[in-house]
């Protein structure tokens, strides 16, 4: 088995005492492209903020890297795109600045950006498919290379492991399959994802795992669920088996 970069053992979280998740336990390994799919409001996003340290947890345990995380320091190993986070905002920061900015953590804010700096910024816009827009100002991006712009800005801190909230939504089919090809690039090259999706499109290839989130506990964890009304896509193949613990339906709006 390899090595493990997330443990959650009987996670449970709360805002002002109301329970939001109880009793959540999941481990990623190393090489995963893990889904965390579910319906609104199920918890989804609270699971990977708790992963994040960005929500104390009201019971259990958390490991990243075999490390308990209030213990955990190296957070340069990790690449975060928060949820909906508009990368332009007014700002009139280029698209290479905005992800030149992803190497704050390697190399301070002191140290002038060095050739292994510019490198790396080079290889997250290759990645996302956005080398020929660096110079332009994000604002004058679509929201879906918006988000590739801070997909690149994660992916410019070379982390081990890439956690994403809901990546794709509202992205247009183009950006939907740059991101695709990414974050294979990025597990080829070792690393680990943990992402948040309501839609999988173009990235269902990708993903090795689903995790449903409902109610605040995970009902499904194992092989891609098909989600309500998938039947009626016109490119559905019908090849997928049906298992009698699936959750088809729990991860649509
Ligand atoms: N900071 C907060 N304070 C209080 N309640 C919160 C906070 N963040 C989320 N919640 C509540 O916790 C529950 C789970 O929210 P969460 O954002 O984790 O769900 P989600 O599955 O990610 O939803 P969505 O798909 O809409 O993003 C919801 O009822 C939400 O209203």
């Amino acid at each position: 088995m390899s090595t493990p970069v997330i443990t959650v053992e009987h996670g449970a979280v709360g805002y002002d005492g109301r329970p939001v998740l109880r009793d959540v336990s999941l481990t990623v390994a190393t090489g995963e492209v893990v889904a965390v799919l579910g319906a609104n409001g199920s918890g989804k996003s609270t699971l990977i903020r708790a992963v994040l340290g960005l929500v104390p947890l009201s019971g259990g345990s958390i490991t990243l890297f075999d490390r308990p995380l209030r213990r955990f320091r190296q957070w340069q190993r990790i690449g975060y795109v928060p949820q909906r986070l508009g990368a332009g905002g007014g700002v009139p920061a280029t698209v290479r600045e905005v992800v030149a900015s992803g190497r704050l953590a390697r190399r301070g804010l002191l140290r002038p950006p060095g050739t292994a700096d510019r490198a790396a910024v080079d290889a997250a816009l290759r990645a996302v498919d956005l080398a020929d827009r660096a110079t332009d100002p994000v604002s004058t991006l679509s929201g879906g290379q918006q988000q590739r712009t801070l997909i690149a800005r994660a992916l410019a801190g070379q982390p081990e492991l890439l956690i994403l909230d809901e990546p794709t939504a509202g992205v247009d089919a183009g950006s939907q399959e740059a991101f695709a090809d990414a974050l294979r690039d990025f597990v080829a090259g070792g690393g680990t994802v943990l992402l948040v999706a309501h839609e999988l499109g173009p990235l269902r290839p990708v993903i090795s795992r689903a995790v449903v989130v409902h109610e605040g506990g995970i009902c499904h964890d194992g092989s891609v669920p098909d989600p309500a009304g998938h039947h009626a896509e016109p490119d559905h193949d019908h090849v997928h088996p049906h298992g009698p613990d699936e959750p088809a339906g729990l991860w649509s709006n």
